[in-house]
C-alpha cells in the first residue's frame, strides 16, 4: 500500500520538486563553500580552482538541519567535486580530496543517494523563480548553478526543471486512478486517464523547447563533460578515489568508487508514468516472450528469464555487460520469482541509486500497486450474457469500457510521443555532436573546434570489424570506415537502441479494444 504523497517526499503541487524554491544559501558556518561556489568560474578560469578546494577544511555535516540545507549541500558539493575531477584546464583528477568527499558521501547518506551529481542536484534542487510572487513556469525560472556559466546550459537544466513541474499533476493523476480501481469507480478512472494523456502532452511540448535556447554544440562539448560520473568512464578506467573516506584494500591500494554521473534518464516522474502505466522495459535486444526459453548470456537462473527471448543473437546484453561493473554476477538483480520484479531493463533500476531515498521507494511501492493495465483488461471481457442489466445499461458499460480503453491508449500514444521526440533531441545533441568531432568543425566555435581536434589522444583501428575507436578528452566514439558510429549514453549505453527499443516498448501495451 501506498504511504501519503508527503512520506515520499512528493508535493501534490509540484511533484517531485520541493514545493518551496530550492535554498540558495546555507548557514553561515558553510561560507566556505558557497564562496568557492560564487567564484567556481573565476576560480576556474584562473587555474586555481583545485587549489582553492585543496585549502578547504572537512566542514561538519552535523550542522546542516532541514532538508532544504542537505540538499543546497549536495549541489555545491556535487558542483565542486565535479569541476574538481573534471577542469576543463587541467588533468582528469583520479581523487577528490578528503575535504569534499567526506561531507559529499555523509551528505549523499543522509539523502539516500549515490555521491555523484545526477539529475536530482542540476534539476530538482538547482532553481529560482525570478519574479517570486508570480506562478512556476518556464518563463520565470533561473537556475542557481552551471558548470558553463551558459545560458545554454541554464535552460537545459530549466526545461527539465519545467518539466518536473508537471510531476504534481501527473503523480495526482495516478493516485486518482489507482482509488478509482479500487472503488471501481471506471468514470472516476477515465477521468485521471485523460488528465494522464493530457499532463503528457503538456510535458512533450515543453520538451520540444530544450531547442530553443540550447545550442547543442554547447551542450555536447562545454556542459555534459561535467555530468560524466566515473563509471564506464575511460579517463577514470578505476574510478575515483574519495579520500578519507574508503581508506586503502588489504593491499595497501586507495579504494576507488564508481557511479554513472546526471542523465534526466534519473527522472522519477517518467519512471512513474511508466509504471503506472504498466510500460515495461526489458534489457536492450531483449523481447517477451509468452512461451519459451532464455537465450540471454550471464543468466544461469532459468526461471528468471523463461518469458524472454534475445532479439538480436549477438547483440543482446549491452545494459549488462556495461553496467554491473559493481556485480559480477547478473542474476543477482533479478529475482527468480516471475510474480515479484520481472526482468527489467537493468539500467532503469540502477540509475534509480541517483534519486534520493524516498523517491526511489515511491517508485518500488507504486510498482506494488500499479495495475490500471490489468484492471482495464479485465473491464473488456465483460460478459453480457452472465449479467442481469437491462440491454441499456450493457451499452452503457461497453461504451464506457470503450472510452477508457482509449483513454489508457492514449496515454501510451504520449509516451511514445515522448520518446520520439526525445530521440531526436538525442540524436541532435549527441550523435551529430560526436561525428563533428570526426572531422567537421563548428562554424561558430573556432576556439572550442580548434579544442576539440587538438583532445584527441588515441585511436584505434580494429581492423577485422573496421571500427576506429576515437578517444578524446570529453568523449569515446566508435566509427566505422563508413562513418556510422556507435555512441554512448551515461551509463555507458549503446544509446540508440537502448532508446529506440524504449519507445518501441511503449507501445506493446497497448490494449485491443474488442468494441471496436
Ligand atoms: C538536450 C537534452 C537531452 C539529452 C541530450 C538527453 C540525453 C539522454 C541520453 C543520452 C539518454 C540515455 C541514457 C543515459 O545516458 O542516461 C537519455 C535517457 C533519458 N532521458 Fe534524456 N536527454 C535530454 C533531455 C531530456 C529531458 C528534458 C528529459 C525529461 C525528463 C529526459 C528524460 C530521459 C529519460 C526518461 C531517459 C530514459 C530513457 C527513457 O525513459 O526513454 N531527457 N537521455
Amino acid at each position: 500500500m501506498l504511504s501519503t504523497l508527503e512520506d515520499y517526499d512528493i508535493s501534490p503541487l509540484t511533484g517531485f520538486l520541493p514545493s518551496t524554491p530550492p535554498l540558495r544559501r546555507l548557514p553561515s558556518y558553510y561560507e566556505p563553500w558557497e564562496v568557492l561556489l560564487d567564484n567556481f568560474h573565476d576560480l576556474m578560469l584562473a587555474g586555481r580552482l583545485r587549489s582553492s578546494i585543496n585549502k578547504l577544511l572537512i566542514l561538519d555535516t552535523n550542522l546542516l538541519k532541514t532538508l532544504a540545507e542537505y540538499r543546497r549541500a549536495f549541489l555545491i558539493l556535487s558542483s565542486l567535486a565535479h569541476g574538481y575531477v573534471w577542469n576543463k584546464f587541467d588533468e582528469v583528477s583520479d581523487r577528490l580530496p578528503a575535504c569534499i568527499a567526506k561531507p559529499w558521501v555523509k551528505v549523499s547518506d543522509y539523502l539516500g543517494i549515490s555521491p555523484v551529481i545526477n539529475h536530482a542536484a542540476v534539476v530538482l534542487w538547482n532553481w529560482r523563480l525570478i519574479f517570486p510572487d508570480k506562478p512556476f513556469d518556464l518563463n520565470n525560472l533561473a537556475t542557481l548553478f552551471t558548470f558553463s556559466n551558459t545560458l545554454d546550459e541554464s535552460w537545459f537544466y530549466l526545461v527539465t526543471t519545467a518539466i518536473e513541474g508537471f510531476g504534481g499533476r501527473a503523480i495526482t493523476a495516478i493516485m486518482s486512478a489507482i482509488l478509482a480501481i479500487k472503488a471501481r469507480n471506471n468514470q472516476n478512472l477515465l477521468i485521471a486517464l485523460k488528465d494522464i494523456s493530457s499532463t503528457i502532452v503538456d510535458i512533450n511540448a515543453t520538451l520540444q523547447r530544450m531547442h530553443e535556447k540550447c545550442d547543442p554544440y554547447v551542450f555536447y562539448w562545454m556542459v555534459r563533460p561535467y555530468l560524466n560520473g566515473w563509471e564506464n568512464e575511460d579517463r577514470l578506467p578505476r574510478g575515483l578515489i574519495y579520500e578519507g573516506v574508503d581508506g586503502n584494500d588489504e593491499n595497501g591500494n586507495p579504494i576507488y568508487r564508481k557511479y554513472v554521473g546526471a542523465s534526466a534518464g534519473q527522472s522519477a516522474l517518467i519512471q512513474a508514468l511508466d509504471i503506472a502505466l504498466n510500460i515495461e522495459h526489458y534489457p536492450t535486444g531483449v523481447k517477451p516472450r509468452i512461451n519459451g526459453h532464455c537465450f540471454m548470456k550471464n543468466y544461469t537462473s532459468e526461471n528468471s528469464c523463461l518469458r524472454f527471448e534475445s532479439k538480436f543473437n549477438n547483440n543482446h546484453n549491452n545494459h549488462n555487460n556495461n553496467n554491473n561493473s559493481n556485480n559480477n554476477n547478473t542474476t543477482q538483480q533479478y529475482p527468480s520469482d516471475e510474480n515479484s520484479i520481472k526482468l527489467q531493463q537493468p539500467y532503469l533500476y540502477k540509475i534509480r541509486q541517483n534519486m534520493s531515498g524516498r523517491h526511489r521507494k515511491f517508485l518500488e511501492d507504486l510498482a506494488k500497486v500499479a495495475n490500471i493495465r490489468n484492471y482495464i483488461i479485465s473491464q473488456t471481457s465483460y460478459d453480457s450474457n452472465i449479467t442481469t442489466y437491462s440491454p441499456d445499461e450493457d451499452m452503457e458499460m461497453l461504451q464506457g469500457t470503450n472510452e477508457i480503453v482509449q483513454a489508457y491508449n492514449e496515454c501510451l500514444n504520449q509516451m511514445k510521443n515522448f520518446r520520439s521526440k526525445h530521440l531526436q533531441i538525442v540524436s541532435v545533441y549527441i550523435v551529430i555532436q560526436a561525428r563533428r568531432n570526426n572531422g567537421n568543425s563548428h562554424s561558430n566555435s573556432m576556439y572550442y573546434s580548434q579544442i576539440n581536434k587538438d583532445e584527441i589522444t588515441s585511436t584505434k583501428e580494429v581492423t577485422s570489424t573496421k571500427e576506429v575507436t576515437i578517444t578524446t578528452n570529453t568523449t569515446k566514439v566508435k566509427t566505422t570506415t563508413n562513418k556510422s558510429i556507435e555512441v554512448k549514453g551515461t551509463g555507458g549505453t549503446n544509446l540508440i537502441p537502448f532508446l529506440k527499443q524504449m519507445r518501441d516498448e511503449t507501445m506493446a501495451q497497448e490494449i485491443q479494444n474488442p468494441f471496436e
